[in-house]
């Protein structure tokens, strides 16, 4: 497996306060990699630890290959960035924006245009950035970072500030990068339905320690399956699930984890039993489909943090 981005041992302290610890991220090569985990796990400091921007305490980056800290000026090539902080130039037009990048970068006269088309964004180019809704201001800092084509994207919280609309439009543009680019892109994240919809690989990170990483697809087969149970008499039916030998996760109502290989239907069918005999009413046994949030929360709970936020949208 080709690796567009590895990280080895990576490490980064804030005076004594360790933001990012002991990090071994591999992302493929085309890969869609969702970068995920609650606010201030250490998302932003990983990112710019591989863009160059701040140096790791310890441990070390590798962009193509390219060690970052020992060639800064070679990574940063092969490197296009969105950062929450965009610096486009609010009086000036698209195309004007794109064209000082360009400039600087000292690339052909023609990728602004091929940018502008890969964005979908060329019947706006000769508006001003003023009057772009936010996610057209998001498209405009995508097609900067697509300047040169390099062949890897990071992308922090690239949906921030999306409406729906905007969010399912970004998703879709993202999740086909890779095949109409050949670019590998990596991208923050803390909302799961973002990273679920994009994503072809899964890193999720909390208190500076990466929890889980590989594609998303065997994530979520790994996941154990869950039921949820709606009763007349919650207090009493808890240890009753508890003493079958199932989990409960935290949260509003009874939210029953199986165990990994359990069959669900088996197992709901037991488990109204139980509950009908002891002369509890039963409502609902609705079971939940194995999804990167039934993983998430897994994580979450081991490591006793909260999770993260489900989309409001
Ligand atoms: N320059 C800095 N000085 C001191 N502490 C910092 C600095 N930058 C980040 N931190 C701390 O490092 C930890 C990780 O922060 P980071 O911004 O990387 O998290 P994050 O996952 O990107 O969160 P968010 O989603 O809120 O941006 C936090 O505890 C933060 O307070």
């Amino acid at each position: 497996m080709t690796l567009a981005i590895e990280t080895c041992g990576l490490t980064r302290r804030f005076g004594g306060r360790t933001a990012v610890q002991d990090l071994a991220m591999q992302v493929p090569a085309q890969a869609v990699y969702g970068f995920l985990g609650p606010n201030g796990a250490g998302k932003t400091t990983t990112l710019k630890m591989l863009l160059g921007l701040i140096r790791p305490s310890e441990g070390r980056a590798l962009i193509e290959g390219i060690d970052v800290a020992a060639d800064r000026m070679g990574a940063a090539r092969k490197v296009g960035a969105l950062l929450e902080a965009h610096g486009l130039h609010a009086n000036l037009t698209g195309r004007e924006n794109l064209e000082i990048t360009r400039r600087l970068l000292a690339l052909p006269r023609g990728e602004t245009d091929r940018v502008l088309e890969v964005v979908e964004m060329r019947p706006d180019a000769h508006r001003r950035v003023s009057d772009y809704s936010l996610g057209m201001r998001q498209r405009l800092g995508i097609a900067r970072a697509l300047l040169g084509a390099p062949p890897v994207l990071i992308l922090d919280e690239p949906t921030n500030g999306l409406d729906p609309d905007g969010i399912a439009d970004m998703r879709g543009f993202l999740a086909g990068l890779p095949a109409r680019t050949g670019a590998t892109v990596l991208l923050s994240s803390h909302l799961l339905n973002e990273v679920e919809q994009t994503a072809s690989h899964v890193g999720v990170i909390f208190a500076g320690r990466l929890a889980v990483q590989g594609p998303l697809a065997d994530l979520t087969a790994r996941a154990a399956p869950g039921l949820d149970v709606e009763v007349d008499q919650p207090d009493r039916a808890r240890p009753l699930i508890l003493a079958r030998g199932f989990d409960l996760a935290e949260g509003d109502g009874l939210s029953v984890r199986l165990r990994p290989g359990d069959d669900v239907r088996a197992a709901a069918a037991g488990l109204n039993r139980a509950l009908v005999e002891a002369g509890i009413a039963v409502f609902a046994l609705t079971p939940r489909r194995r999804s990167l949030e039934t993983l998430y929360r897994h994580v979450a709970d081991q490591n006793r943090l909260p999770t993260a936020h489900k989309e409001a949208a």
